[in-house]
């Protein structure tokens, strides 16, 4: 029998729409997965000329596999992982490639490097955004480990991955060891720092404005014609207008407002905070699903607690033209935050990350694709060496030209007594970044005056203390 040219362990959502991508392309699959009935299943609803080949044991599945093996890993990140490799490293041989596809956290990814490397393996941790829809149909793939296995996967994944507008693949060799799922890792950052953002838009809109459902998806589609064009305001419309055939209701009405996750954005702060990195809208998208998940403790507080009376009474067509501009804005501010960040851990980690590659390959098939990226992409063309967004003359006037509105629609959400968290820390990113002399010098004074621990000063060289 034919042996398949890759391997796909772990038959979720992902594994089983990412072996059928790569099927599709004309590379025959074997597939496992741990509960056996899910592969008999998937295998039986395939027709018989698809390409996938279902294993059921780890050595079958090694058998099956034209060398060096290439075997990618779907499962749940974490212990999963290393339980996989462990059971299937006794049928390998050196050579052999083995790919992590899942939202790895990059230190695991970093240290599977170097154990599995050590035994002569090749590893690849690569980040692989689209959901089901992207896996199936051409995902935007981050892909960091080692360069040889890259080029024995290059050609596969240039053929699974989406591709943008221009017909470039949306995947590229992102950096040594962890760089792959540190990129995907401040991906999702940037995705909660969006989706907090839309939904703060989408409160006030509603229970600010008075906005329908309806009518919010019929502003959404009409914005998703325009600037913001992007996939995560696309499916924001779509929700809106998707009814419940049980009840007659917009579905979205009857969701349990509780957000929840899986862990990549709370990484993303964390290792912001470990690097010394300012991502105020993810860290604020972060706890806003934190406070979310607070359901009892919240609906006690509504009880108690009274917010202002205010409704709102001005021109609502104006405050949606600016609720706009806010969000744009505020999405800008996301991208030069997250984009901030991979500068610093590029230098920290010595990925050597390519900003404008980075860009590039996420402009199509991921969920944080947008319009936008096209024109970041061309910043980073523009200056390979960009620290920041803000520091392109296009993003800065982009934003210097909505803030007024991003300030006005903020003021409008706290007179209203509706969270607006990620939009202001957007904004306070901003001005704190625009800001030559913060207020620091002030917690230098009190830092020295309770710990003794030094201040610099502005007109000359040293370390002082003073004797408060
Ligand atoms: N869903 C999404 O939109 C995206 C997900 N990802 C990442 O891709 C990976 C897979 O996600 P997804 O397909 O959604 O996950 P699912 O929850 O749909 O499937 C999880 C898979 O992991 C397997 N698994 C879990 N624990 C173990 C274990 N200890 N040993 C062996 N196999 C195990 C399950 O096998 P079994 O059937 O036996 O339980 C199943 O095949 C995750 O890391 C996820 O974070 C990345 C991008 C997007
Ligand atoms: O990687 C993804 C999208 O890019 C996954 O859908 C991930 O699960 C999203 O994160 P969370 O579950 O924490 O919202």
């Amino acid at each position: 029998m034919e042996k398949a040219k890759f391997a796909i362990v772990g038959l979720g959502v992902m594994g089983q729409n990412l072996a059928l991508n790569i099927a599709n392309n004309g590379y025959p699959v074997a597939v496992f997965n741990r509960t056996e009935s899910v592969t008999r299943q998937f295998v039986a609803g395939l027709p018989a000329d698809q390409g996938i080949i279902g294993t059921y044991s780890y050595v079958e599945l090694a058998d099956s596999l034209e060398k060096p093996r290439r075997i990618m890993l779907m499962v749940k990140a974490g212990p999963a992982v290393d339980a996989v490799i462990a059971a299937l490293k006794p049928h390998l041989e050196p050579g052999d490639i083995l790919i992590d596809g899942g939202n790895s956290y990059f230190e695991d990814t970093e240290r599977r490097t170097v154990e599995l490397e050590k035994e002569g393996f090749l590893f690849i941790g690569t980040g692989v955004s689209g959901g089901e829809e992207g896996a199936l149909h051409g995902p935007s793939i981050m892909p960091g480990g080692s360069v040889d296995a890259w080029a024995a996967l290059k050609d596969m994944f240039t053929a699974a991955a989406a591709k943008a507008y221009d017909g470039e693949p949306c995947v590229d060799y992102i950096g040594p060891r962890g760089a792959g799922h540190y990129v995907k890792t401040v991906h999702n950052g940037i995705e909660y720092a969006i989706m907090q953002m839309i939904a703060e838009v989408y409160d006030l809109l509603n229970r600010g404005l008075g906005l329908s459902t309806m009518e919010l998806s019929e502003l959404f589609k009409e914005w998703d014609a325009g600037e913001l064009a992007s996939y995560l305001v696309e499916i924001t419309y779509k929700i809106f207008e998707k009814v419940d055939p049980e009840t007659g209701k917009p579905l979205v009405d009857l969701i349990v407002d509780e957000a929840q996750q899986k862990g990549t954005g709370k990484w993303t702060s964390q290792n912001a905070f470990d690097l010394g990195a300012p991502t105020h809208t993810i860290n604020a998208a972060v706890t806003s699903r934190i406070i979310s998940g607070m359901k009892s403790q919240r609906t006690v507080a509504q009880a108690l607690i009274d917010g202002p009376s205010e409704k709102f009474s001005g021109d609502r067509e104006a405050m949606i033209a600016a609720i706009k501009n806010a969000l744009y804005a505020g999405i800008i501010l996301a991208y030069a935050q997250g984009f901030g960040l991979l500068h610093v851990a590029s230098e920290e980690y010595d990925y050597d990350l390519d900003m404008q590659m980075i860009a590039k390959i996420w402009r199509a098939g991921c969920i944080i694709r947008a319009d936008l990226l096209d024109d970041i992409m061309k910043a980073f063309d523009r200056d390979p060496g960009l620290v920041n967004l803000l520091l392109d003359d296009d993003f800065r006037e982009a934003v210097v030209s909505r803030q007024g509105d991003l300030r006005h629609v903020i003021i409008n959400g706290i007179k209203l007594g509706i969270p607006v968290y990620a939009l202001s820390s957007a904004l306070a990113y901003f001005d704190a970044y625009r800001t030559e002399r913060l207020p620091a010098n002030l917690i230098q004074a009190q830092r020295d005056y309770f710990g003794a621990h030094t201040y610099r000063r502005l007109d000359k060289e040293g370390s002082f203390h003073t004797d408060w």
